[in-house]
């Protein structure tokens, strides 16, 4: 990367992005192949956090985890007695970096180059409202895009962050067990690597101001938090870590819960307790775009405050996820290559934590239909009633349906092994605003775990179907049929 004042030609384009994160590649890779002139400014790892520090190296770890966890998982079934799994971490590391190698030419300036776009290995600060330097190169665009994405917060615990925690930028990296880890924050990431790293052996404590994934079904919140108790993780809610220092021995903090102070040694400290938007020393203002430190400011055609210049992805301040840094990626090109009015709609909106049962969501929960709709209705059906779910010894999930009063469904969440390929379906039904009825008529195969969609759907016709009115009018026709 060079530092050099501007001193190339000035390049122009049809679209400059800024980031080559999940939404930045897929900006760019989509708006190439369909004929503009492209630029793609990325100063880091292209591929971004998704690739780098993020849903990949979580669900490799995850997935070394949950073959670690099948030893004691196959007791229940007689399979296991005696065998414990071996954990050899730096090569669970190996492992993880292994899956980042294999996706990464997906990712890659080449692959980005061969599709036409020109890639700069620059940092880019805008300069004006239409310009941007990045190293010795000037951009101008018709249009911009900032998907400079976010990063980690380390949250203001005095002296959290003289100790240089753990963040998603460097545990992905660590080639020894922790023997204790500490995690501050459980939100998905918290979570999802506290029961990894358990599962590979390691004792873990997570603290968390406020209560576990607040953005879920409390249902769905409270079976997590069943779960990983019994698994043998420490849960702190509505508590607060004290005076974390490092010692000579490790980690020494206080955890104060309901007047209480529990005392903590740990070998290590994770932080995931929100992230930030990555909106500084980017020339925002020199640009006229209009951002706090939440993320820049977007309509619902992702324009910010400067009309040529579009924001996607974690940096526009809405949900994080890299399903939507792709789905902000084509409203974007509907906008500024077609100039389509194109708008987000989260209607639909699915998220999944990778816990083991994973937890899915689509749609509103209730607390928020309940805001917005009268006379909410909800289904629920438990995996205890799934004959799937019982041969695999895995029945303490459920589905939940939210219903509006006329039986439109507004939100699905399911909690089950691989539950974030049964909500699709669900999603589907918001989108395509199919009817329950769509859904209680397909023909599930039998026995499988998405028979419990079939069923929830299914659930909603009973009253009515299998009522006393029902009852006497098929005697009825039973008089008349031949
Ligand atoms: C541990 C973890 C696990 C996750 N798991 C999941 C998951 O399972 N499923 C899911 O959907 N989401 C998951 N996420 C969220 C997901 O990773 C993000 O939502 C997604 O990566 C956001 O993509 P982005 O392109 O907006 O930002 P990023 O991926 O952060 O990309 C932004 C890019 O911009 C570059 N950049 C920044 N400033 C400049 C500049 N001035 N000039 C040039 N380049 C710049 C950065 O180097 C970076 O490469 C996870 C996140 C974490 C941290
Ligand atoms: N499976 C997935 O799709 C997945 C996985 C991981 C991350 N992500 C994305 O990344 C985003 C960030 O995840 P995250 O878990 O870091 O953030 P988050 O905002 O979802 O959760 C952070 C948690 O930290 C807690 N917290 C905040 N300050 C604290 C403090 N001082 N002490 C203790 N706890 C504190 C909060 O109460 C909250 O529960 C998510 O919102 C999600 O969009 C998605």
């Amino acid at each position: 990367m060079s530092n050099a004042t501007s001193h190339a030609p000035t390049i122009e384009c049809d679209l400059c992005i800024i980031g080559g994160g999940s939404a930045g590649l897929t900006a760019a890779a989509g708006a190439a192949q369909l004929g503009a002139k492209v630029v793609l400014i990325e100063s880091g790892e292209m591929g971004g956090d998704c690739l780098n520090t993020g849903c990949v190296p979580s669900k490799s770890l995850i997935a070394a985890a949950h073959m670690a966890h099948g030893f004691t998982a196959g007791l229940k079934m007689g399979v296991g007695e005696g065998i414990a799994p071996r954990i050899d971490f730096q090569a669970v590391h190996d492992h993880i970096h292994g899956v980042i190698g294999q996706i990464a030419p997906h990712d890659s300036v080449e692959r980005f180059e061969s599709l036409g776009v020109q890639v700069l290995k620059e940092r880019a600060k805008f300069t004006g409202p239409d310009e941007l330097v990045a190293g010795p190169h000037t951009v101008k665009a018709r249009r911009f895009v900032v998907a400079t994405g976010s990063r980690a917060v380390v949250p203001p615990v005095p002296g959290l962050r003289e100790m240089e925690p753990l963040t998603n930028e460097t545990v992905f990296d660590i080639t020894e067990q922790p023997e204790h880890l500490l995690i501050v924050g459980g939100g998905p990431i918290g979570l999802e690597m506290a029961q990894a790293f358990m599962r590979l052996g390691s004792k873990v404590t997570v603290v968390d101001v406020a209560e576990i994934l607040p953005r879920d079904e409390p249902e769905a919140a409270t079976l997590a938090r069943k779960l990983l108790q019994d698994d043998g993780i420490t849960l702190f809610e509505n508590a607060k870590l004290v005076d974390p220092k490092r010692t000579a021995s490790g980690i020494v903090a206080s955890v104060e819960v309901n007047g209480d102070k529990h005392e903590l040694a740990a070998s290590q400290i994770l932080v995931a307790a929100g992230r930030a938007a990555n909106v500084n020393d980017i020339g925002l203002d020199a640009a006229g775009v209009d951002f706090s430190p939440k993320g820049i400011n977007v309509d619902r055609r992702l324009r910010t405050s400067n009309r040529k210049i579009f924001a996607i992805g974690d940096v526009a301040g809405g949900p994080q996820f890299t399903h939507i840094a792709g789905y902000h990626a084509g409203i974007v090109i509907r906008n500024a290559l077609f100039g389509l009015p194109a708008k987000v709609d989260y209607a639909a909106l699915p998220w999944v934590t990778y816990l083991d049962p994973e937890i899915a969501h689509v749609g509103l929960v209730e607390s928020e239909a309940r805001k917005q709709h009268e006379d909410v209705q909800t289904l629920v059906e438990h995996f205890a009633e799934n004959d799937r779910a019982q041969t695999e010894k895995r029945v303490e999930g459920f589905i939940k349906l939210v219903l509006t009063n006329r039986g439109k469904v507004v939100g699905a969440t399911i909690v089950a092994p691989h539950a974030g390929e049964l909500i699709g379906l669900w999603g589907l039904v918001i989108s395509g605003k199919l009817s329950l009825s769509a859904v209680a008529g397909m023909i599930a195969p039998y026995p499988t775990m998405a028979e419990i969609s079939k069923r929830a759907a299914g659930s909603y016709y009973k009253p009515k179907l299998f009522s006393p009115l029902t009852q006497n009018f098929v005697k009825l026709i039973q008089r008349w049929l031949p």
